[in-house]
């Protein structure tokens, strides 16, 4: 199967995750795309609540998007959730799966300090959404390297079977999500309405648990 994989803090899960990742299912025509929660994510100094609140919040919202299903992987691993790290033990645990990793243009940005990065590109292709407020400069050697690999959806499954099994970046003409993690949980501090940036059952969790008040 083709599946592609959206690895995030979820800290919380939201709409800029969701709508992505099912636009991205349909635009590539994917098998399966799976929501992968970290457990100790390697570039943020900690999380808001616990690993256990972040997983409950994915396994619901799985529940609620019959597309997408968890991953969980990184979660029983007490070091950092290393990309390559993860990617190759999927590799291995799934020889039958061809895989791609899904990331926002902040990350993509980003993937240069990421632990062995290059090996990303052994072990999947990845697809690359653009995220507001995020621009990849020319001068970037991210912009080089996106140059060098780069295709569009379109044109990638239109030469699909030529196509090698990983280290291209497929970008994904999506509509954009202008939504954070940080900006939803300022928002709940300031006791502001999120409903609009959240699914329902994330929403409601939120609430019920008392998450991200102080
Ligand atoms: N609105 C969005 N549009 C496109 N990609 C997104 C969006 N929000 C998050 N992503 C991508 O989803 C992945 C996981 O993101 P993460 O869980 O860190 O969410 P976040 O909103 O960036 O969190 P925070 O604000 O706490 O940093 C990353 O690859 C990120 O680029
Ligand atoms: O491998 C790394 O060094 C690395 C560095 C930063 C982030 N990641 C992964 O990228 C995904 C998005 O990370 P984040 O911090 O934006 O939630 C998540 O799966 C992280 O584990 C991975």
């Amino acid at each position: 199967m083709r599946i592609a994989i959206l690895g995030g803090t979820f800290d919380p899960i939201h709409l800029g995750h969701i709508k992505p990742a099912l636009e991205v299912k349909h635009q590539l025509e994917l098998d399966q795309v799976w929501l992968m929660p970290n457990n100790i994510p390697p570039h943020k100094q900690r999380t808001n609540v616990d690993t256990q609140h972040r997983l409950t919040m994915v396994e619901q919202v799985c529940q609620q998007y019959s597309q997408l299903q968890l991953c969980d992987i990184e979660l029983t691993c007490d070091t950092p959730s290393y990309t390559a790290k993860t990617l190759a033990l999927l590799s291995q645990r799934y020889p039958q799966h061809q895989f791609y990793f899904i990331m926002g243009m902040d990350s993509f940005i980003q993937l240069q300090s990421w632990y062995q990065y290059q090996e990303i590109f052994t072990q999947c292709h990845i697809i690359l959404c653009q995220r507001p407020g995020w621009t990849l400069a020319n001068s970037s050697p991210m912009h080089a390297l996106l140059n060098q690999y780069g295709i569009n959806a379109k044109e990638f499954l239109n030469t699909l079977s030529t196509q090698p099994q990983c280290g291209r970046v497929i970008t994904v003409d999506i509509n954009l999500q202008d939504i954070s993690s940080t900006d939803i949980r300022q928002r709940l501090l300031q006791q502001q309405d999120t409903s609009h940036l959240l699914a329902p059952c994330t929403a409601k969790y939120i609430q019920q648990h008392h998450l991200y008040l102080d």
